[in-house]
């Protein structure tokens, strides 16, 4: 540490007339780490940023840390200049936890490239449409749900999530024993990887050798976890792809987005290209989108004068004798205000996967070297008081004009920015809608009372991770009408007889 540290000095005292962005001093030498926050580090950077300025610079060991809290810095350097801006940190520990399947992780080069067009041809707005079907049948078994079993509405909306993107992907007919089984392995990869053991070991990155160290050798603790998050990860990769591959080849598996690509598979490199799009899918695109759709309940909970208006308009537009579709999307601008201000509200991300720098740059007079990680910090930028005042309200109004028409504000941040955008974003989005609406058009979403009739308080609180989601809460759900259940079980029992979720106890 003593050799590096002072190397890097030296490195840093050669660039002494180039400014870096102000940010926090960097302290002493064991000190430098420790300016780095560690809990809701965006909430530190937002506190940071009305003393130094928008765009912060941090020095770990060398390693530079640009944040940038305003929106216009970030699509200035993050998009307007993407071809400097988006590489991704470099990290041993990826490769032996075998997470470089993952095309969030993967590098900027022609690897990624490969997959992320792969991706454009299966999950751009076009092609999104083509899995609306199999989205409005999932969540008709989200209401169904909701009905029959309202206490556990929060594993419902991971089971919604989790439903959609394992049929979606693997089988458009699975059954819910399957998806389950398929959830719990990759829940099982996630959390492994995730773990603090694993994810802490930051030496690794500024001292890549480490990783030749053998298996047994003391202090290579980290290579046996990593061995351990690897065989998930294989498992994660492998499990849903062998179904659907053995299934093609029985005759016993529904058509889904997987088949249809392994069917025009030739050679290994692309057989793998289709594994890693699919468990990508499913790593970048249930947990998100459940998390979205929790904090849903959460706000109308919260706030009862917008649900009650979005109910009103809902009931205006399409009447109250059939459940909502996709088509009722552009006659509801309330919703759409809805689904935005869920977005700035709760981000899921708070701070975006970080992007990573390929050359020296300037910047507003500013130095930024090349290999600096450039962090997008969406927590700030969401509650920028000039243009969302009263930033913690949800206040769906303000992404309407006057006459209540959807403004021009229709960017959601926390989709990321540049060449590494989302590229799961309209799936989600069309999820999150039509489960909203649709969920708003049948059922009453309340705060609980006590045996005195008494609102019971919610306390709104946000897990303390990179992936944001409600802390727990709870709320009451009931049918807003009373032809509501019979709209539900008629759709459940027209549209998706297998439909399995949760017994009828009402
Ligand atoms: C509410 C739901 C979602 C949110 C908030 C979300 C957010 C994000 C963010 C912030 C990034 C990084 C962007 C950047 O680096 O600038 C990302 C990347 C990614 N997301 Fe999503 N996502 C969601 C849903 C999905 C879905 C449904 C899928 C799959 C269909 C998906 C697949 C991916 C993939 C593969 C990447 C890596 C892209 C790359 O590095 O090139 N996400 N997402």
């Amino acid at each position: 540490f003593g050799l590096y540290s002072t190397y890097r000095q030296w490195v840093d005292s050669s660039t002494r007339d180039i400014h870096y962005p102000p940010g926090p001093p960097a302290g002493s030498f064991l000190g430098k780490a420790s300016i780095f926050p560690t809990s809701r580090p965006w909430l530190t950077y937002v506190e940071w940023g009305k003393k130094y300025g928008d765009i912060l610079h941090l020095n770990i060991y060398g390693q530079h840390i640009i944040v940038l809290n305003a929106v216009e810095d970030a699509v200035e350097l993050l998009e307007r200049r993407s071809g400097l801006y988006s590489d991704r940190p470099k990290d041993p520990m990826i490769t032996l936890m075998g997470w470089d399947f993952n095309v969030e992780l993967m590098p900027y080069g022609q690897q990624w490239r490969a997959h992320r067009k792969l991706f454009q041809h299966c999950f751009r707005s076009k092609s999104s449409i083509a899995y609306r079907t199999l989205q409005s049948a999932k969540i008709n078994d989200l209401l169904y749900a909701l009905l029959t079993r309202p206490g556990d509405f929060r594993s419902h909306c991971k089971e919604t999530a989790s439903a959609i993107m394992m049929a979606t992907l693997y089988d458009n007919d699975l059954k819910p024993d399957t998806t389950d089984y398929f959830t719990k392995v990759f829940d099982e990869g996630v959390k492994r990887a995730g773990n603090d053991d694993i994810a802490g070991v930051t030496f690794l990155k500024l001292f890549p050798i480490l990783r030749y160290l053998p298996t047994w050798s003391p202090g290579a603790r980290f290579k046996r976890s990593a061995s351990g998050v690897k065989q998930l990860a294989d498992r994660m990769r492998d499990i849903p792809i062998d179904y659907v591959g053995k299934g093609l080849l029985n005759g016993t598996v529904g058509p889904s987005l997987v088949s249809d690509l392994l069917e025009n598979c030739y050679v290994q490199k692309e057989f793998d290209m289709v594994k890693h799009l699919a468990t990508s899918s499913c790593v970048g695109g249930i947990d998100t989108v459940a998390s979205s759709l929790t904090s849903f309940f959460l706000a109308m909970a919260l706030f009862p004068a917008v649900q009650k208006k979005a109910q009103e308009k809902i009931d205006m537009s399409m009447g109250m004798e059939r459940l909502p579709t996709f088509n009722d999307r552009t006659a509801l601008p309330y919703l759409e205000a809805i689904y935005r201000e869920l977005m700035r509200w709760a981000p899921v991300f708070p701070l975006i996967t970080a992007h990573v720098s390929t050359e020296d740059d300037i910047y507003k007079g500013f130095y930024i070297p090349k290999g600096s990680n450039v962090v997008a910090n969406v927590w700030s930028m969401t509650r920028n008081e000039e243009k969302y005042p009263e930033p913690e309200a949800f206040n769906p109004d303000r992404f309407l004009d006057a006459e209540g028409n959807l403004n021009d504000d229709d960017t959601v941040l926390t989709f990321g920015f540049g060449r590494r955008i989302c590229p799961g974003r309209h799936m989600a989005t069309a999820t999150l809608w039509l489960a909203m609406v649709s969920v708003l058009a049948t059922f009453d979403i309340r705060k609980k009372t006590d045996e005195n009739g008494k609102e019971i308080p919610i306390d709104r609180d946000y897990a303390d991770a990179l992936r944001s989601r409600p802390g727990p809460f709870e709320c009451s759900i009931t049918p807003r009408r009373g032809n509501s259940a019979k709209l539900i079980r008629e759709v459940i029992h027209t549209i998706s007889p297998e439909s399995t979720i949760g017994s009828d106890t009402r």
